[in-house]
Order: structure tokens, then sequence, then C-alpha cells
């Protein structure tokens, strides 16, 4: 239960209305019951001697306080299930924002399924408790309050025997519905294992078809929806059983107020009319009491739900948002340096994939990083935009250590493209338009015009309109490579980062989009990893990487002349371009 404290903040930002609704249920209840009581007088009206105009007169005053008591139950649900809605917003944004604000190593290990589970799932439970939760709970109390106060002034004897199966209603309920909440939850992975396959399919569709899997897949997906039918179906039968035996019960304890009020009736201490207001009051508790168990598992299930989403909101951001004396005008050129940089990934302290690192690149000069396959090119780079922290050494923008910079106003500067892109199912044109959306069509289409998409997107039907699939699907690889590029430009970045950006494209192309960007930004320093010399031969400098050190920097000409690393990376690329140009 104490785990659900952490939504006093949310809760006291609606305290009004969670007064409010607090008034409004003491008042739906006070007329339910006082209406009962004009039943009871018609009854013993009719019984003494029949009169029109008392009777018509009871049923009169009956019927006005079930529809006060409707109408402030009415209000009732106005304020505290829309309370729990707009809690539901609230929570639902925070997650989110939260999500967005949490460190790249932190996705390392969490599952996108679990982030969405805890989002939808565990939220929903939360909701539950502040809407219907909070709701029967102050119903149940006070209509257990009021009825208990009318059945006692009524007859304290009969109001001992119609409580005596409370206790076991409550109960049975409680572990009804405990063992509903297990079934549903299993129901809830496995819903989750059914969608995790199918989004996975549909995301990997062309491997399946090309490797023929398609039979193997449809009997994985057939396992877990036959695992799923079964579930719901032993939900279903608990659930037709649950139901049966709570009527049943219901029924069960009238009897003891039948059974004794009758008794009193003939002995003369108590009137017929006072048995039918107490059957309708012992009607009026069963739900109540039926309520306390259902909300008992509410409660539960919010709490444990809680305890998860807390887990998310713990964490904090990793890098501290600086919000440094930094000048709004402040100008950046673009240098950038790197001063004794040594980083190693999450667990693997033993393991630095980068050691002194040390490199200065001046503004507007565009810089390669070529080396072996896990020499730590990535990694370099991810450093600049702060995606991971160095363990130690600093990194210098502008001569500025980039950890006294504001998060957004240094990733404002740059523009990633990083190895593995991503496109948003949206437009051609608003994907490429995505961070910066005051950029009008003319400077998307001479984004495209540098990137070399311009012609490609042409030739589509929609032109820039052209709606993509998920992930760009409908793209080429290196279509949409050069989108995911023309989206960096578009930004118009001072720094351009290209994580073997280009590796789906021709290396002819590869070479003359490099062309363009030297030629259209020569105020923007580039920094391009690349495996093909073809391109990176007219950058300023080459630095070459091995086993996360510096090992040779020069230009094209020096490293040859070196002829180490560099020269051997050359020699045999242009070996394999012989070979082709043969075959
Ligand atoms: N998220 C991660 N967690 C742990 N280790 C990682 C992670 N990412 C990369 N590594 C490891 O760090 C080393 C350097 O990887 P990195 O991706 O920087 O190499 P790279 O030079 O860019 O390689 P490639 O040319 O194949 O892209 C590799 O040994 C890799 O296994």
């Amino acid at each position: 239960m104490k785990n659900l404290l952490s939504l006093k903040p949310y809760l006291l930002r609606y305290k009004k209305n969670l007064l409010a609704g607090f008034f409004y249920v003491i008042l739906t209840n006070l007329f339910a019951v006082i209406g009962p009581k004009y039943i009871g007088m018609a009854i013993d009206t009719m019984n003494r001697r029949f009169e029109l105009e008392h009777v018509l007169g009871d049923t009169a005053l009956y019927f006005l306080f079930a529809l006060l008591s409707g109408f402030f139950l009415f209000l009732v649900r106005q304020n505290i299930i829309v309370i729990s809605r707009e809690i539901e917003f609230d929570l639902k944004n925070d997650y989110f924002n939260h999500l967005q604000k949490l460190p790249r190593k932190f996705y390392n290990t969490t599952s996108t399924g679990e982030l969405i589970s805890r989002g939808t799932n565990d939220l929903n439970a939360v909701r539950e408790f502040l809407g219907p939760g909070i709701m029967y709970s102050l119903n149940t109390f006070f209509r257990l309050f009021f009825a208990l106060v009318a059945m006692i002034a009524l007859s304290p004897k009969l109001t001992f025997f119609a409580l005596l199966p409370a206790p076991l209603l409550s109960y049975s309920v409680y572990r009804i519905g405990s063992s509903m909440q297990k079934r549903s939850k299993s129901i809830q992975e496995s819903y989750g294992a059914i969608t995790n396959l199918i989004q996975e399919n549909l995301s990997g569709i062309r491997v399946v078809k090309s490797y023929t899997r398609e039979s193997f897949e449809i009997e994985r997906f057939q396992k877990l929806n036959k695992e799923y039918y079964s579930k719901n179906l032993s939900l279903g039968k608990l659930q037709a059983l649950f139901f049966a035996f709570l009527t049943s019960l219901t029924a069960f304890s009238l009897l003891p107020v039948v059974w004794v009020g009758g008794v009193s009736v003939i002995e003369g201490s108590m009137t017929v009319g006072g048995i039918a207001q107490f059957i309708v009051y012992v009607s009026m508790l069963s739900w109540p009491i039926i309520s306390i168990g259902w909300v008992t598992s509410i409660v539960q299930r919010a709490a444990s739900a809680q305890v998860r989403l807390d887990e998310i909101f713990s964490i904090e951001p990793e890098i501290e948002e600086n919000s440094s004396d930094i000048n709004s005008e402040e100008e950046f050129k673009g240098a950038l340096s790197f001063r004794n940089v040594r980083f190693h990934y999450p667990g693997q302290e033993k393991r630095p994939v980068l050691k002194n690192i040390s490199l200065d690149i001046a503004a507007g000069s565009k810089v390669a990083i070529v080396g072996a396959t896990g020499s730590g090119k990535s990694t370099l780079v991810n450093l600049i935009p702060r995606l991971y922290e160095p363990d130690e050494g600093t990194i210098l923008l502008d001569g500025r250590d980039i950890r006294t910079l504001p998060l957004k106003t240094l990733r404002e500067l740059i523009g990633f493209v990083p190895q593995v892109n991503f496109l948003f199912s949206d437009t051609i044109e608003n994907n490429i338009n995505w961070g910066s959306r005051e950029n009008d069509a003319s400077e998307v289409i001479a984004a495209s015009r540098i990137a070399m998409l311009y012609d490609d997107v042409e030739e589509f039907p929609d032109g820039f309109e052209t709606m993509l699939g998920e992930k760009g699907i409908n793209l080429s690889g290196g279509q949409k490579q050069r989108a995911c590029i023309a989206r960096a430009i578009a930004w118009k970045p001072q720094l351009l980062v290209l994580d073997d950006a280009l590796s789906a494209v021709d290396t002819d192309t590869e070479a003359r989009l490099f062309e363009a960007l030297l030629e259209r930004l020569p105020d923007t320093t580039i920094l391009l990893i690349s495996h093909r010399i073809s391109t990176v031969k007219n950058c300023d400098r080459i630095i070459v990487l091995k086993d996360g050190m510096i090992a040779e920097s020069g230009t094209h000409a020096e490293l040859l002349e070196e002829n180490h690393l560099y020269a051997e990376l050359y020699n045999q690329q242009l070996l394999e371009e012989e070979i082709l140009s043969i075959s």
C-alpha cells in the first residue's frame, strides 16, 4: 500500500475534485439509505388501511430520494473517474518524457516490450485504483455506514443475522478475484508474446520470406495463439462460476433476515413495512460487501504496478542537464578536441574500448576515421553528443568542455547519422524535416539534393509526400541512408557525423555524395566513418584506429608514405577493384 504513496503529488493536484467527489459520495449514499424508509411506510399504511394519497406520497418521496441519490452518484463519477483519467494522462506524459531523457546505456539492458508493458498494463492498473478503486472504497464505506445505522435503528438483532454471511462473501470474492487476477496476468503475458512475435515477424518479413520460413513462423504463432485461447477460456469458466456463486451467496444472506424477521413480525416486535425496508438495505449492502474483496485485489495489483513504474521513474537521467552561463548568442564554429579520452562500456572496466585518445579537429575541416571492425570508431563518435560519458579525459567543442554545455545546445549543434538508421512512418518530407519543422519545402529539396536523394524521390508518384512504411520499408537501403543524411543536413549542424552512413550505396555514389558535402558545406566540420578509401582519401585528415587507440593520423598522401595500416588497407582495396574489373 505504501508503494502507492508516490501517487500523492498527482492526487494533490486534483484535491478540489477529490474533495468534491468525497462530499458527493456522502450525499449519494445518504439519499440512497433514506429512500427505502418510504417503502416501509407505504407498506405499513397499506397494511393498516388503504389510503391512496399516503401511498402515492410515500412512493413519490422514495422516487425523489432515488433520483437525488442517482444525481449525486453521477457527480461522484464526474469527479473521481475523471480525476483518474486526468492522472493517467499526466502519468503517461511523465513516463514518456522520462523515457526520452534516460541514458542510452539504459536501453542496452531493457527491452522495448518491457517498457511498453509498463507504460500500458501497469499504468492501467494504477488508473483502476485511482478511479474505480478509490470510488468504490469510499462508496463501500459510506454505504455500509449509513445502511448499518438505519438497520440497527430498525433492529439490532436482525442486523446481526443479516451480517453473518458477510465475511464469507467478502473473503470468497477476494480469493476468486485473486485467482482471476493471476489468470488475467498470465493472459497479458501471452498477449505480450503474441504481439512481440507479430511485430518481429512483420519487421523481419523479408528475412522470413527469403529463408522460406513462413510455415515455421505460422506454427510458432499458432502455438502461442492456442496458449492465449486456452488461458482466456479458463478465465471465462472462472468468471461464469464467480457470478453464479455471487448471486447464490447474496440470496443466501437474505435467508436469516426473512426467517428471524418473520418471527419478529409474528411476535409483534416489527412491522411488515420494517421487514421490507430491512430487506432493501440487505440487498443494498451486498454489492459494497462484494466490492471489499474486489477493491482489495485492485489495490494489490496497483501497488505492484506502481513498484514497476517507480523502478523506471527512479532511474536518473545519467547526464545532468547543465544550466550553465551559456549565452544564447554564442556562436559555435565546430572545432573539436579530445584530450586523453578513455572509455569502457558498463560492466567491462577491464576492457576499455577507447584508450588515451587525443585529437584536434579544426572548425570546418573534414576528418575521416577508419579502422578494422570493432576498433572503436562508433564508440568514439558516440561520445561527442554525450550518448556515453568518457571514464577519463575531456572532449572540447570550440575550446569548451562539452559537459559545461546544456545537453540540448550541444545536440542541436550536431547532425548525427548513426550506422543503424531510422525513419518514421510519415512522409519523406516530414522525415527530412523531422527535427527542424520550420524548414520550408525549398530547404528540404536543397538538403535532399546534397544527399543525392532528390532524383529518386522525384520518380515516386507522390514525390516528397510519399508515405514511408514502418522504418522506411518502402525505400531501398541506399535511399534510406540518403534520407537520413538529408535529415542531418536539414538540421543545419555545425558538426556533421556520418557513422558508416553510406555503406548501402555503391562506391561511386558514396564518393560523389561526399564530394557534394565538401562543396556545399564548406564551414561544417564533418567526421566521417567509412571503410572505403575512395571516399576518405579527399578528407583533410584521416585517423586510423586500432584496438581503441589512434594508430595513424595524416592526409591520404602522408599515410600512404608511412606505408603502414592505411597503406595496407588502400592496397587491399586497390587489388579488390582490379580483380572486380577483370572478372
Ligand atoms: N553497447 C555496447 N555494449 C558493450 N560493448 C559494446 C557496445 N557497443 C559496442 N561494444 C563493443 O565495443 C567495441 C567497439 O565497438 P564499435 O561499435 O565502436 O566498433 P567500430 O569500430 O565502430 O566497428 P564497426 O566498423 O564494425 O562498426 C566492440 O568490441 C564492441 O563489441
